[in-house]
């Protein structure tokens, strides 16, 4: 089942110029269907679009040619960006409790705090904190707002690898735990591979699909580097238009 349609016929930023039409254009006919609890994950040259994508999926603009239709109208969306943006003026606990739907018990807050290791420090003010304590936080605050569709925009980058895997590893736990579809931008392909049930391939701007790749890869061996380098180099293979995106 369909739970989100994603179809942006055209997305340019105001001011490009009018004189260079199509070369403005910074998405076009970018046309997604995502089931329900999918998690996708979106590759592609930096600068081409992924977050303005991700802007125009959660609602957070508005001005493009095209359609977001969801299955539940009334969904909830939560975005992780690229930085954390807690609210300095807030400890971690209180940025993450505005994100709690009313009427609902801490309890999950409790349990996330506790999984992701910021239990200690739930009561500290951002600017006092690392930024990969902000970065769990920040996963936090998404996971308890307890979403039907998560946007994430590269939320490991310039993280050390190990804390990376680590807080990699916690995020499908959670999203196994409590499952709603993803969109996840990244530059790495091996934590795309490692994350994803799907693998969208993008192009420079104006940007479109370029390859669509089921990872077929089983969940458990994803961990196994060897395993995730061999499925890599077989996709290469069976899509060589991805081969300059890499
Ligand atoms: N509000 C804006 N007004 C005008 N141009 C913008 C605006 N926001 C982004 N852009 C431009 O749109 C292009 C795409 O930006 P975007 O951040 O979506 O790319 P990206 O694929 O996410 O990049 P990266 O991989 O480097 O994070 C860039 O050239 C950027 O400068």
């Amino acid at each position: 089942m369909t739970a989100l349609h994603i179809d942006i016929r055209r997305k340019r930023y105001a001011g490009a110029s009018a004189a260079k039409k199509s070369a403005a254009d910074q998405i076009g006919n970018f046309r997604l269907d995502i089931a329900e609890n999918e998690f996708i994950c979106i590759f592609g040259p930096s600068g081409c679009g992924k977050t303005t994508l991700l802007n125009i999926v959660s609602g957070l603009d508005h001005q493009f040619e095209g359609v977001i239709a969801g299955e539940n109208t009334a969904a909830r969306f939560s975005h992780v960006f690229q930085n954390p943006r807690l609210l300095p003026w807030r400890t971690v606990r209180q940025n993450i409790d505005l994100a709690v739907p009313k009427g609902t018990s801490g309890e999950l807050v409790e349990h996330l705090l506790e999984e992701t290791g910021i239990a200690a420090v739930q009561h500290q003010y951002p600017e006092t904190l690392s930024l990969g304590v902000c970065r769990r936080a920040a996963l936090v605050r998404a996971f308890a707002s307890r979403p039907d569709f998560m946007l994430l925009d590269e939320p490991f980058v310039s993280l050390d690898a190990p804390t990376a895997r680590r807080i990699r590893k916690l995020l499908i736990r959670l999203w196994l735990e409590n499952p709603h579809g993803a969109l996840f931008v990244t530059h790495d392909l091996t934590e795309a591979v490692t994350l994803a049930d799907r693998l969208i391939f993008v192009s420079a701007a104006p940007m479109s699909i370029v390859a669509d790749i089921r990872i077929t890869l089983p969940r458990e061996f994803r961990n196994d580097n060897e395993q995730v380098s061999a499925f890599i180099a077989r996709i290469m293979t069976q899509h060589p238009q991805i081969q300059t995106l890499i």
